[in-house]
């Protein structure tokens, strides 16, 4: 098989973020709950950016980020997303791409306004989220460059898309396109949310062999197995998929392959200041490592690397050098 024009393509909801400083009393004025995710809509994202202090933007959404964290690693990687022909469409091109990400999805005109993610940064660094999907929910088959897809070593897929029924078929597209080339397939779970909506959906992606590299919290890891034990869940899930990557907060994560088994503790930092992408940013490493045949031991390791930069600074993006980060485990 030709060496891939990518390694890895992530296909995902393309988001603005606009990242502001908030205080308690601002978020219990607002009835949000600190360090939630909601869905919003349109008017709403109006309203509360028009409380929010100065805000900052960038191209966000939890494949995107991911994408920009594989870019920061040196890694060839493209995203697929749906903005639309406005402001901030043009916005997230811009700066997706400004990261050395290819981004060629065209905006589209009939599909709403961009998405947005209004975050709230608390003092305790913990990031309360509005959503407003937009345009990013009607990513439609005819929007994936199966050409691209097939010409990708890894095509990576986030859960939050499975929700709506065109972006999941846009999905089940790239995954048999994917396939039939002969590339691998990873995917992350996103949120417990989605793991309780899409439980027998994502069990079936799994039991159809369609998936070689999973991501998952420990919530999610738990949820996704209906096990409470954490030992007993992991063992569940790896035995259906040829890598799992589990993510444990403070605790590391841990990641099985078959019989062999990965661990790193949480890399150490300086000061926690923003959790937004943490997730994100750790898959980047693990697929970065992944996308260059390393060890399990060693994509974990960057993955570590990876979350632990993302959360000492505001936003989902890398500011770091990660290629020099990782050092020579990559
Ligand atoms: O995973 C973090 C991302 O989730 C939300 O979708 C925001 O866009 C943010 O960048």
């Amino acid at each position: 098989m030709t060496a891939p024009r990518y390694d890895v393509l992530a296909i995902g909801n393309a988001i603005v973020d606009v990242i502001a400083d908030a205080d308690d009393a601002f978020l219990e004025a607002q009835g949000l709950d600190k360090a939630s995710m909601r869905l919003i809509d349109e008017a709403e994202a109006e309203r509360l950016y028009g409380l929010m202090g100065p805000g900052r933007e960038a191209s966000g959404g939890s494949a995107g980020n991911t994408a920009a964290g594989l870019a920061a690693f040196g890694i060839k990687t493209a995203f697929i997303g749906q903005v639309a022909d406005d402001q901030l469409g043009a916005i997230y091109r811009h700066d997706i791409r400004s990261l050395g990400v290819d981004f060629d999805t065209p905006a589209r005109g009939d599909v709403g306004a961009t998405a947005r993610c209004l975050i709230l940064v608390t003092a305790d660094a913990q990031r309360t989220m509005n959503t407003f999907l937009g345009a990013a929910q009607q990513l439609s088959p005819d929007a994936i460059d199966l050409d691209a897809v097939r010409d990708a070593g890894i095509l990576y897929l986030e859960g939050y898309l499975w929700d709506p029924e065109v972006p999941r078929a846009a999905m089940e597209a790239a995954i048999a396109a994917a396939r039939e080339a002969g590339r691998k397939v990873a995917f992350t779970l996103s949120d417990t949310f989605c793991v309780d909506r899409h439980r027998d959906g994502f069990h079936r992606l799994l039991d159809e062999k369609k998936v070689d590299i999973l991501f998952a919290n420990e919530a999610e890891l738990l949820a996704m197995t209906g096990e409470s034990d954490f030992e007993a869940a992991l063992a569940s899930l790896s035995a259906k998929v040829p890598v799992l990557a589990v993510t444990r907060s403070e605790q590391g994560a841990v990641a099985v392959a078959g019989s062999e088994r990965a661990s790193v503790p949480a890399e150490p930092i300086e000061r926690l200041v923003d959790t937004t992408g943490a997730g994100d940013l750790f898959a980047a490493g693990f697929l970065a490592g992944q996308a260059r045949g390393l060890s399990l031991e060693a994509s974990i390791r960057l993955g570590a690397i990876a979350a632990a930069e993302v959360i000492q600074h505001y936003g989902a993006r890398p500011e770091a050098d990660l290629k020099a980060l990782a050092g020579d485990i990559l």
